[in-house]
């Protein structure tokens, strides 16, 4: 693992490191913010995966999350969104390819070889941040952004006793019957509808739910709602009668003005279940 920077930040230490990675099969880079209190011992951690076009910068520079979790005691890890470098596969679209792993596996050609964020986050970058900083493994909570807010849901939910709490910000929330979803999952995971049900938040949601709690925000002015299908997640929630809040906040976009205007309260629902029993 390389440092590629180290930058004070609310008392603790917002850095950006890379590493070889054997599941994406190039090198990934990630940012991790560190409160003060690590220095004391291992540290309660929120994951934040990020949308699409974004990398492991846009929230670390733009979420506003560090003040709230340098608070909070909680560091933060932003992982990339996909596999990078040359000899990746791409596509001319925005939400296919690099900066749209849509964190799956992908099976089919020509995505296989790299696309693998699935095991990247959920396996590879767990051992690597547990290994190399004072994280608490048990102390875990997951969150995200429109596709990351996707990944956040699937992991959360298919991942049973990893994470204490799950939230998202304008999640794409029921992907196989969405332009943001079908076209992506038919790419990686090949036409077969039935692979692509774990990773639907809805239909996990309908399912297994989650066992904790659940905070969705959602803008009422997002540009992309027809896209993101909030509805059906609100739907199935309650019919889950999951755990969980659902909030339409008025006039909001799909921006990171957004996402941070309700940073704090995410960290703040994060700190309570991670600092529970
Ligand atoms: N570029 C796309 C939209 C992409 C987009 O809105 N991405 C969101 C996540 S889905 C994002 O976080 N973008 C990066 C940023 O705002 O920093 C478009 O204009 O249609």
């Amino acid at each position: 693992m390389q440092t590629v920077s180290e930058n004070k930040s609310f008392g603790g230490i917002q850095g950006v490191y890379s590493h070889a990675s054997d599941a994406c099969g190039c090198d990934m880079t990630f940012g991790l913010f560190l409160p003060e209190q690590a220095a004391e011992g291992p540290v309660p951690v929120l994951w934040y995966l990020s949308g699409l076009t974004c990398t492991h910068e846009n929230a670390m520079v733009k979420a506003g999350a560090q003040a709230w979790a340098a608070e909070a005691g909680i560091a933060l890890v932003f992982p990339d969104t996909s596999p990078r470098g040359e000899g990746v596969a791409d596509d001319e679209a925005y939400d296919l390819g690099k900066g749209a792993g849509f964190y799956v596996n992908a099976t089919e050609k020509p995505w296989a070889p790299h696309f693998r964020m699935w095991d990247y986050v959920t396996e590879e970058l767990p051992n690597i941040i547990t290994a190399n900083f004072a994280i608490a493994e048990d102390r875990q909570a997951i969150t995200g952004h429109s596709m990351g807010g996707h990944g956040a849901l699937t992991m959360a939910m298919r991942l049973p006793g990893r994470f204490r709490s799950v939230s998202a910000f304008a999640p794409i929330a029921h992907p196989s019957q969405s332009d943001w979803g079908r076209k992506q999952l038919a790419a990686y995971l090949g036409a077969d509808e039935s692979l692509w049900a774990p990773h639907d938040s809805t239909l996990l949601m309908k399912r297994l739910g989650f066992d904790g709690p659940v905070l969705i925000d959602q803008g009422s002015k997002d540009q992309f709602l027809e896209l993101l299908k909030p509805e059906a997640l609100a739907q199935a929630m309650m019919e889950r009668r999951q755990n969980g809040t659902f909030r339409m906040q008025p006039g909001y976009d799909h921006s990171y003005f957004f996402v941070s205007s309700f940073m704090h309260d995410h960290i703040a629902f994060h700190a309570e279940a991670l600092y529970g029993n």
